[in-house]
């Protein structure tokens, strides 16, 4: 039997996009997306996505009303699917046991539970979701207790495509990874990806170890980051420039050039909760010196945001109090419109700390979504957002629609993200229009090759 109707649900980064590449490169299967919220599946069929990533438009707008849906009617959905992938959120728990840590479980067990009420025959149930290892074994046993006497194959698909590239890492991943239990069922599902994705690709393995290297995954990417981030600060003290000094390590084919980049603190919906996530299972398992071990990953990158504002403070006569700073890029990474993690909430927030006033400018990134980050931010648990609080945001945020508009009469600019647009601008004008001495603090060393020095600005980057 081959797969003729997938069910997808979770309409958000990663279930749009991969449901979309399954329809667009396998015309013969139905693909249907689904979710509970009415807005974001109206946005799916609308002319502007809810997801800025280059590359999704046409392949969405290609597939869709043909062999692609994007519904809320999920029961529906489920019934007549062979294969149902879950890519619902798995945030970090905010409350009880594991607070802080754990992964958030609560919307995959209900799926689970929706699946085992309203499946007919048989299913195979694949994991999409980044989840801990053994979650494989609670929704079978959630599945096992089905109404309607159907059965299921269970398969972990740990889903590796970074936002901003993700319509390239889907249409030519490294590899795809499947685990499971029964042969034929990993077979369905190699099958499907073997439409595009050479098989030599195709992984599988048990489903324990699928689910672990997704987090392994994750933690040694993020862990680049932080060692790298690590040096920028020596060289910072040493005069050594870190960017010299990944290129010289990048050439040992044992090292490789990749992930390398430092900056302001890795940021995005992915690393910090995974990274946690594996601590928390750590510790789970008594594996104390483990779960420290990785811990410092996470901490190393929260002390590269608070020393991107010390610096700035420091360099700013030890004061930003009222003075004007222009904040370039709300995004995680370039070429997304998600701020989930940010480095840029943290910096904002620290800034506003010190009674600054920050204009921001992203091209994707809404007004909204930036306020409600600093709400979130910026409120003390339960008790929600004190009036003081409150004020900075009213009062000491502004939002620019260009980097010359955020840059007027500021005494710094705060490059947050990667933009390409970046350095494209002219920064003669710019300095013409900034207050003296004109600061530029680069959080990702965009405009390094930029000369800015001889357009008269003060340039700091990351570590040199
Ligand atoms: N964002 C990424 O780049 C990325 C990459 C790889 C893996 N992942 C993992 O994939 C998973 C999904 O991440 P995301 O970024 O797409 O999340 P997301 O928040 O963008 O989307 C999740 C969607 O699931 C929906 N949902 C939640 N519970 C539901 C339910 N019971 N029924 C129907 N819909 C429901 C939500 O409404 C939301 O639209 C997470 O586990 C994440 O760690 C994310
Ligand atoms: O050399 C580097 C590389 C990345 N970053 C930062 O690290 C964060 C994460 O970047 P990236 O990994 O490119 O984006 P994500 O979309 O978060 O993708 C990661 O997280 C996804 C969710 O699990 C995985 O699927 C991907 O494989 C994994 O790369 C961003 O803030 C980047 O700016 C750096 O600072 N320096």
């Amino acid at each position: 039997m081959s797969v003729s109707k997938i069910c997808c649900i979770g309409a958000g980064y990663v279930g749009g996009p991969t449901m979309a590449m399954i329809a667009h490169k396998c015309p013969n299967i139905d693909v249907k997306v689904v979710d509970i919220n009415e807005t974001r599946i109206a946005q799916w069929n609308s002319d502007t996505l809810p997801i800025y990533e280059p590359g999704l438009d046409e392949i969405v707008k290609g597939c869709r009303g043909k062999n692609l849906t994007f519904t809320t009617e999920i029961d529906a959905a489920i019934k007549e699917a062979d294969m149902i992938f879950i890519s619902v959120n798995t945030p970090t728990k905010t409350f009880g046991v594991g607070a802080g840590r754990a992964a958030n479980l609560e919307y995959v067990e209900k799926c689970a539970r929706r699946i085992a009420e309203v499946a007919e025959g048989h299913k195979i149930v694949v994991e999409k979701s980044t989840l801990p290892v053994r979650t494989a074994e609670a929704v079978k046993r959630i599945l096992s207790n089905a109404s309607n006497g159907s059965t299921f194959d269970v398969l972990s698909n740990p889903e590796f495509l970074a936002e901003g590239t993700a319509i390239e890492d889907l249409l030519d991943p490294d590899r795809v990874l499947i685990g499971g239990e029964r042969k034929e069922a990993i077979q369905e599902l190699v099958d499907v990806y073997a439409h595009w994705v050479p098989t030599d690709r195709i992984l599988t393995t048990n489903l324990w170890s699928s689910e672990l290297s997704k987090l392994t995954a994750n933690a040694f990417l993020a862990q680049r980051v932080s060692s790298i981030n690590a040096i920028s600060a020596l060289c910072e003290a040493t005069e050594a420039d870190v960017d010299e000094v990944a290129a010289a390590i990048g050439t040992d084919s044992r090292i490789g050039p990749k992930f390398l980049k430092a900056s302001v603190g890795f940021g995005g919906s992915c690393f910090q909760k995974d990274i946690l996530n594996l601590v928390y299972l750590c510790e789970y398992f008594g594996l104390p010196e483990v779960a420290q071990y990785w811990e410092q990953v996470v901490r190393m990158n929260d002390y590269q945001k608070e020393r991107f504002v010390s610096r700035m403070v420091r360099t700013m006569f030890n004061t930003v109090s009222d003075k004007k700073i222009a904040i370039w890029g709300f995004a995680f990474k370039k070429d997304t419109n998600d701020t989930r993690e940010s480095a840029a909430i943290y910096v904002v927030r620290d800034l506003l700390l010190e009674k600054a006033r920050v204009c921001i400018y992203d091209p994707q990134v809404t007004k909204q979504q930036v306020i409600q980050e600093l709400e979130y931010v910026l409120s003390e648990g339960d008790n929600g957002i004190s009036p003081a609080k409150r004020e900075l945001i009213d009062n000491h945020v502004t939002f620019a629609s260009s980097c010359e508009e955020a840059s007027s009469d500021a005494h710094a600019i705060a490059v947050l993200t990667e933009w390409d647009e970046f350095a494209e601008v002219d920064f003669g004008k710019i300095h013409d229009s900034m207050k003296k001495p004109a600061f530029v603090f680069d959080g990702r060393n965009r405009l390094k090759q930029k000369n800015l020095v001889d357009s008269g600005f003060e340039y700091h980057g990351i570590g040199f």
